[in-house]
């Protein structure tokens, strides 16, 4: 069966061959040598090793793009204490990478205990604004098609924010929205706000997801290492910070310039 141009870039995508280096000799560009150095770093919980599966192709996706240094890091339950998760080596590693992508399992229709824990732990930088201004984005797995798994990258989306990051969102069009959709194709859950995959209940993480769902993981993680090449290499700007306390200040510096009654 003959393929169409899009069905070919895909299959040429898979099989490995990039068409973009045949573009880059065409007009002279050397992307090793013009792609600045970009840190990515995939921050994940996983309790069964299905949504590991995930991250590591989203890595993979990610590790595509020349210049592109990838990290994978684990959260893991034995750092949770009291509640409390710490692992200040993932927290350092965080503070240095340009972008980072969180995962887990969707678990009764939330991020997973894990997570939600490594996120209360993001106080720190959250009071400090050290994560302001890196790019964002993030996915979830789950065994149902749809599970609720929305409501957990809404959760991902709104910590980003809190946290000051630009999110990033997948970008695909849905393969799987007509009649001979099938669990192969692109976006195959159909969602844009991050990474949606699901995995059936029955199966072990070698089983983790559908080929659709990975092929989606290795393209989102290219985005993302590719969107924050050009973040980086836009114009410098030194993303401006404050405590709270700064701005409190400001506000009833503000109030004071304009003589109006505080507000509550
Ligand atoms: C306690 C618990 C809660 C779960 N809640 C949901 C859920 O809300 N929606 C869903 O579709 N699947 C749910 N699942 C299924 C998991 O999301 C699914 O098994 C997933 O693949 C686990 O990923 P992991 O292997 O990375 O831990 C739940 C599983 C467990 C054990």
């Amino acid at each position: 069966m003959a393929l169409n141009d899009v069905e070919q870039q895909g299959v040429d995508r898979e099989q490995g061959v990039d068409r973009e280096q045949d573009i880059d000799r065409e007009q002279g560009v050397d992307r090793a040598y013009d792609a600045p150095t970009v840190t990515v770093t995939v921050v994940y919980h996983s309790v069964h090793g299905h949504t590991r599966v995930l991250a590591e192709h989203l890595a993979e996706g990610a590790r595509l793009v020349p210049g592109a240094e990838v990290h994978l890091a684990e959260l893991r339950a034995e750092d949770v204490n009291a509640g409390r998760w710490n692992d200040p080596e993932v927290l350092a590693l965080l503070a240095r990478s340009d972008a980072v992508v969180f995962g887990c399992p969707t678990l009764m229709g939330s991020v997973s205990a894990v997570f939600k824990a490594f996120m209360e732990a993001a106080f720190t930088p959250f009071v400090t604004q050290g994560w302001k201004d890196k790019l964002a984005g993030g996915f979830t797995m789950s065994a149902s098609q749809s599970g609720d798994k929305l409501a957990v990258l809404q959760q991902l989306a709104v910590f980003a924010a809190q946290l000051g990051m630009q999110w990033i969102g997948v970008g695909d069009m849905p393969g799987n929205n007509w009649s001979g959709g099938t669990r192969d194709d692109v976006n195959r859950l159909g969602s844009w706000l991050g990474l949606m995959s699901q995995s059936h209940a029955d199966q072990g993480p070698e089983q983790a997801g559908s080929r659709g769902d990975l092929l989606t993981a290795r393209r989102y993680g290219e985005r993302i290492a590719r969107l924050t090449q050009r973040w980086v290499n836009a114009v410098p700007y030194e993303t401006p910070r404050m405590t709270e306390h700064e701005a409190r200040v400001l506000s009833a510096a503000l109030r004071e310039a304009d003589a109006a009654p505080a507000g509550r």
